[in-house]
């Protein structure tokens, strides 16, 4: 579903954030990016739909025949492809004093023409599937509220909604727990795989907490310097590797114990 070839990305500053990455994340895995602060996380999720422009390298979006390649597209098909592209933010990026509904709605703005877009008038196949997915994420009373009035975790949710109305084919998620304590962070992670698993969504999330990235991934990449050090599932995620990624540490403490893995 999506690929990546050699992606690399120099930033003007000469830091080297990625070094000819190749990845491949079939349709429905949901993958953890792991790594240190630096390593190049949020460059590797924002070079997929060229938030930041990569410096070399390929990106190819779709399966088969379908599949396009993002890097090399111009600026209006790369607006169209972003429609596939749903991204979660760790700071939710919500318009603050619109309201919930309208949040989630604005996920349809890479569709909705011009005019309808600046007088925020949706068709109501859009409004009728906003009501679904808030049902879906457990919103759905709190339509009508602003969304300066919900807790990190409500807001996350409707950040949520949001990347999933433009019904992409991958989600891009950039720490989405960072700002949660540790109950919401396992429902909202809880609720991004559950919703991936429903929709075949392939997805990458940068996340810091390893336990939280075991306990929810199936896959896990280790990224340090801008290169993968360990791609396999969470179950061989133990303190050798982890001292690979982050260097040497007691990692007793951080990683799921193997009992706990098997219940
Ligand atoms: N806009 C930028 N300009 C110059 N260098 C940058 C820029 N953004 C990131 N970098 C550098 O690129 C490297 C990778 O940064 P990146 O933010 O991708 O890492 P990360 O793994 O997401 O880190 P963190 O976990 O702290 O968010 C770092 O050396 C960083 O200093």
């Amino acid at each position: 579903m999506l690929r990546l070839q050699k992606l690399t990305k120099t930033y003007r500053t000469g830091d080297k954030a990625l070094n000819a990455v190749d990845l491949e994340i079939p349709k429905g895995q949901v993958l953890a990016l792991i790594g240190p602060s630096g390593a190049g996380k949020s460059t590797l999720i924002r070079c997929v739909n060229r938030l930041v422009e990569p410096t070399s390298g390929k990106v190819h979006l779709g399966d088969g025949e379908e599949a396009v390649e993002i890097t090399s597209m111009s600026s209006s098909r790369l607006r169209r492809a972003r429609r596939e592209m749903g991204m979660i933010f760790q700071e939710y990026a919500l318009v603050e004093r619109l309201t919930v509904m309208e949040n989630v709605l604005s996920g349809r703005l890479g569709y909705v023409g011009f005019w309808r877009s600046f007088l925020r008038k949706y068709p109501q196949s859009d409004v009728d599937e906003a009501f679904r997915l808030l049902d879906r994420v457990g919103l759905l009373e709190m339509a009508d509220k602003r969304a300066d009035e919900l807790s990190g975790g409500q807001r996350q949710r409707v950040g949520i909604a949001r990347a999933l109305i433009q019904n992409p084919k991958v989600l891009l998620v950039d720490e989405p727990t960072a700002s949660l304590d540790p109950k919401t962070s396992r429902q909202i992670m809880r609720l991004i795989c559950e919703l991936c698993a429903e929709r075949e969504l392939a997805a990458i999330i940068n996340i810091h907490d390893v336990a939280l990235a075991q306990m929810f991934c199936q896959r896990i990449i280790g990224l340090q310097k801008g290169e993968i050090r360990f791609d396999g599932s969470p179950d061989d995620l133990g303190p050798d590797v982890l001292t690979t990624i982050y260097g040497e540490e007691d990692w007793k403490a951080t990683i799921r114990p193997a009992e706990e893995a098997a219940a």
